[in-house]
């Protein structure tokens, strides 16, 4: 189902597992700040909404997206967390960059979730243009950081 087709900030709070006893850190890429600080707080918000208490958030910004699966595996091997989203945004420019920090974000990222028992949340838009990146960032698509909490408080508590 393609995003224009399901909103992304859309939630049954009767579904997800209470996250008051849960830890979470969330590593921000710097790059398209207006839109990876509207997509931390939709996580924020969504985290808190469903039970998190705010001094259980730890926040650590990375230059830019490649740099996430290194903040990421540092967050999880030195802060006792019990998942950690990973927020970017690569926009398309004139060149082949994006298909590279994209790829790389991604093959990172899940590396982490195979290397390490912690999960690692894909919280990465990957736009070809800045109103794409705006209407998933809460535009008229939500907010991928709302998902993206919602996806991280399931996956804390998997198997328990
Ligand atoms: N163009 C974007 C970048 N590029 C920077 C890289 O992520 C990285 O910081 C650099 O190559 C140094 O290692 N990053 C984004 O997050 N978004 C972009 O649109
Ligand atoms: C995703 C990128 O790295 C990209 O925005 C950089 O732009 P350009 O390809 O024009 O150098």
């Amino acid at each position: 189902m393609a995003t224009e087709n399901k909103n992304l900030s859309i939630y049954d709070k009767s579904k997800i597992p209470n996250a008051k006893s849960l830890r979470f850190g969330i590593v921000v890429s710097e790059w398209n700040e207006a839109i990876t600080e509207a997509l931390y707080k939709g996580a924020f918000d969504a985290l808190v909404d469903c039970g998190a208490q705010q001094e259980n958030i730890i926040r650590w910004s990375v230059p830019g997206s490649f740099e996430l699966t290194f903040g990421a595996k540092k967050m999880l091997t030195t802060e006792e967390v019990d998942a950690v989203i990973a927020i970017g945004s690569v926009i398309r420019g004139e060149t082949s960059h994006f298909d590279f920090v994209c790829s790389a974000t991604a093959q990172g990222i899940k590396d982490l979730n195979v290397a390490y028992d912690v999960p690692v949340i894909f919280c990465v838009l990957t736009d070809d243009t800045l109103q794409q990146a705006e209407d998933r960032s809460g535009g008229k698509h939500g907010n991928k950081g709302t998902e993206a909490a919602i996806a991280a408080i399931q996956m804390a508590v998997l198997g328990n």
